[in-house]
């Protein structure tokens, strides 16, 4: 068993006891001679935070392709580069992820991309915990839609023989513009059979949004919802920044989460999602960085700040998106929209905890933390747990050999743009 003893958690100091993946006790604990002991007494403890949309191999992609627009940014630069990619390259971009990600208090992600069983491998030995979907694109050519479709079957199985509880098998179709009805139709019934989350980008851009409506006469939430891709499904939606009232009334009808990419959205100049109106609807709002092409890192502590101030300045409203608010986005709506039951530091909770050292200048006055946290903090956190395992120890990793990743991935870099 694990204890952390007298940390700074839930507003107080106090223990928290770890057996197994889980959080067994919080309060005063008394130490017993088989426990491991984690001194929290100049900690704050924090959930883990959940990333709900990323590409993580898309580590190497980072300051490829700066500044253009998302179109000209996927056709010209980023889908002719991934044309070069392999298991083993997909494998060294995703421990880097994970690295970056444990070092910046991630404990989740939510993944879309493809060459799974290097992401997996990766995820798996870093520690951390994943969701993990093959990104489908069929470009509405049958034969590719039958290749994708049954990649994402393979995938799924691959995935679900691992055993994994820490790695979670889930369905990408890309996006609207992106792949056929036939493909939409199937992912949705295949999701309904086997349970399995949707993730997908939804609303991203103009360009899209006209694509769609060139096509069928609707807007993106309002085409999947006529032949009922939402029903009855888990739907993680990624970006959503160009929506109509009628689409907004969808998204809450069918209990559909938004994964709100700030930082992304404003670097590939996408737009700014209506998280005002969202909010008022009570819609499920949550956080991601997407791929290191668009952002250009994993710190989902810039997402937080982000949107908790993106929001007061388009809308002049001091009071839009307190800081509690940014920081629930990204732990309890993020364990919501996965299903997982992380999020909170409490009792019968996962044990996604992050420990961060308060003697950073940037954390005094202490009394005021939960605002730090929000609108202060770096992201460098200095303990992380993940699944009840210490991964991260005084900032070292203790499940991967850091330098050796580094000098792999720079390997593996060279080799995708040689
Ligand atoms: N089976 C597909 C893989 C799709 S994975 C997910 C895709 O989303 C792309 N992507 C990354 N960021 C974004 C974004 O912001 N919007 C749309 N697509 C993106 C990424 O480059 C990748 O091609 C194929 O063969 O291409
Ligand atoms: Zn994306």
């Amino acid at each position: 068993m694990l204890l952390i003893k007298n940390v700074y958690v839930n507003g107080k100091r106090q223990d928290i006891l770890i057996e197994g993946n889980k959080i067994k006790e919080i309060g005063e604990v008394k130490k017993e001679e088989e426990m491991e002991v984690i001194d929290g007494s100049d900690k704050i403890a924090i959930p883990g935070l959940i990333n709900t949309h990323t590409h993580i191999p898309m580590t190497l992609f980072r300051g490829v392709a700066d500044d253009l627009p998302l179109m000209e940014w996927l056709n010209n630069y980023i889908w002719p580069m991934e044309a070069k990619l392999n298991e083993e390259i997909v494998y060294y971009g995703t421990l880097l992820g994970c690295i970056e990600m444990i070092k910046t208090g991630t404990t989740t992600f939510n993944d879309m991309y493809f060459y799974l069983e290097g992401i997996a491998k990766a995820v798996n030995e870093s520690g951390i915990r994943a969701v993990l979907a093959y990104g489908m694109i069929d470009l509405f050519d049958e034969e590719r839609r039958e290749r994708e479709i049954k990649n994402a079957k393979k995938y799924i199985k691959y995935i679900k023989d691992l055993n994994n509880s820490r790695i979670i098998p889930a369905l990408g179709p890309h996006s609207a513009y992106t792949c056929s009805k036939e493909l939409l139709e199937e992912v949705s019934k295949l999701a309904k059979e086997q349970n399995l989350l949707i993730h997908i980008h939804m609303n991203e851009t103009l360009d899209e949004i006209k694509i769609v409506k060139e096509k069928t006469g609707m807007e993106p939430f309002k085409y999947l919802d006529s032949f009922g891709f939402f029903d009855n499904n888990n739907v993680v939606a990624a970006h959503c920044v160009h929506l109509t009232e009628e689409e907004i009334e969808i998204i809450k009808r069918n209990n559909i989460s938004i994964s709100h990419n700030p930082i992304s959205n404003l670097k590939l100049a996408s737009g700014i999602a209506p998280i005002e109106k969202l909010l008022k609807k009570g819609v499920n709002i949550t956080l991601g960085t997407d791929g290191c092409g668009s952002n250009n890192n994993l710190n989902l502590f810039e997402e937080i700040k982000t949107v908790a101030i993106l929001h007061k300045g388009v809308n002049l409203n001091p009071r839009l998106v307190k800081a509690e608010e940014a920081f629930k986005f990204a732990t309890e709506n993020g364990a919501k929209a996965l299903n997982i039951k992380a999020g909170r530091i409490e009792k019968g909770y996962l044990a996604d905890i992050v420990l961060i050292k308060l003697n950073k200048p940037f954390l005094y006055p202490k009394e005021n933390i939960y605002s730090h946290l929000v609108y202060a903090f770096n992201g460098t956190v200095d303990d992380v747990i993940i699944d009840g395992k210490i991964v991260m120890r005084d900032n070292k990793i203790l499940t991967l050999d850091e330098e050796k990743v580094y000098e792999k991935f720079e390997k593996a870099y060279y080799k995708l743009i040689g």
